[in-house]
């Protein structure tokens, strides 16, 4: 995970936005195509997911804005500055915690305020435990990693990806290795940190559920190469609960994304 001080999007512009984005892997001696022709704008404080099965280049879409990952064509820009190399005022949760076993949970939320002047030091650890207890890990400040489940230590990450206030949360399949209960959870629980903060979220999910629990768009993506197949609108009303997964409305996005994949010749759950 990684973040850094918080920067403003740029007026009138998409928070994130890609253009003409073509990624080409060198594997040996052939060229894998990951991406082509990407055009995304991901709008200041929306919830966009990307969609798609595994090997479609979800992934690579988001270290391509994490500016880990350089483009082959193309350009990507966050807050109107190009990308190249990781842009201030951002956040990344990857789908496996990074968090440091010999570290308290404490330890590790206020990771990224190692280098910081010791004023802000203070300022920063009542951040962290004001975001430890919003998540329910007050009682957990002084436990050790391995002490926790596995969607308590997702939710320290979050907790460690929010410090610094990002702008920008890039989240990498953050729930996928979790079990259907505990990712429930952690759904009703970013969704209220998005309903209280407004950052702007690019989500990565296999989930067609997730995906439209969550999100104000979802970008659905098709494999070899990866590319955007199609952008649907969510306009299900907030705040949004589980109970909505069995509305009509719900069954029809559902239904309409699964249209797309069976176009598409893929799957997704
Ligand atoms: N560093 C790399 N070198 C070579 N090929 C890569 C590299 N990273 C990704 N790829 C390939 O690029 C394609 C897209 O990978 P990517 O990880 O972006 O997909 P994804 O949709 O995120 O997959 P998953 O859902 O399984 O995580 C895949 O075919 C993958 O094998």
């Amino acid at each position: 995970m990684h973040a850094v001080q918080a920067a403003p999007a740029s007026a009138g512009l998409p928070h994130v936005r890609m253009r003409g984005v073509g990624k080409v892997y060198q594997t040996g001696t052939t060229d894998l195509v990951a991406l082509t022709n990407i055009q995304l704008d991901v709008q200041d404080g929306e919830f966009l997911s990307l969609l798609g099965p595994s090997g479609c280049g979800k992934s690579t879409v988001l270290r391509c804005v994490a500016g880990l990952e350089s483009t082959t064509t193309g350009d990507v820009s966050v807050g109107g500055q190009p990308v190249d190399g990781p842009p201030s005022g951002l956040g990344v949760v990857f789908q496996r915690d990074v968090l440091l076993d010999w570290r308290t949970v404490l330890q590790n939320v206020m990771l990224p305020a190692e280098f910081e002047p010791a004023e802000r030091q203070v300022a920063l650890r009542s951040k962290a435990l004001y975001l430890l207890q919003m998540v329910g890990l007050g009682a957990y400040c002084d436990r050790y990693p391995w002490e926790l489940s596995g969607g308590m230590r997702q939710r320290a990450s979050i907790c460690r990806a929010l410090l610094t206030d990002p702008q920008l949360l890039l989240m990498d399949e953050p729930f996928g290795a979790l079990d259907e209960f505990t990712r429930d959870q952690l759904n009703l629980d970013l969704l209220r940190i998005w309903a209280e903060t407004r950052k702007t979220v690019l989500f990565i999910t296999h989930s067609i559920a997730e995906a439209i629990l969550l999100s104000t768009r979802v970008a659905v993506m098709a494999p070899n190469p990866g590319r955007i197949a199609e952008i649907v609108e969510i306009d299900l009303p907030r705040p949004r609960t589980l109970a909505m997964r069995d509305t009509p409305e719900f069954a029809s996005y559902s239904a309409h994304i699964r249209s797309v994949f069976e176009r598409l010749g893929t799957g997704a759950r």
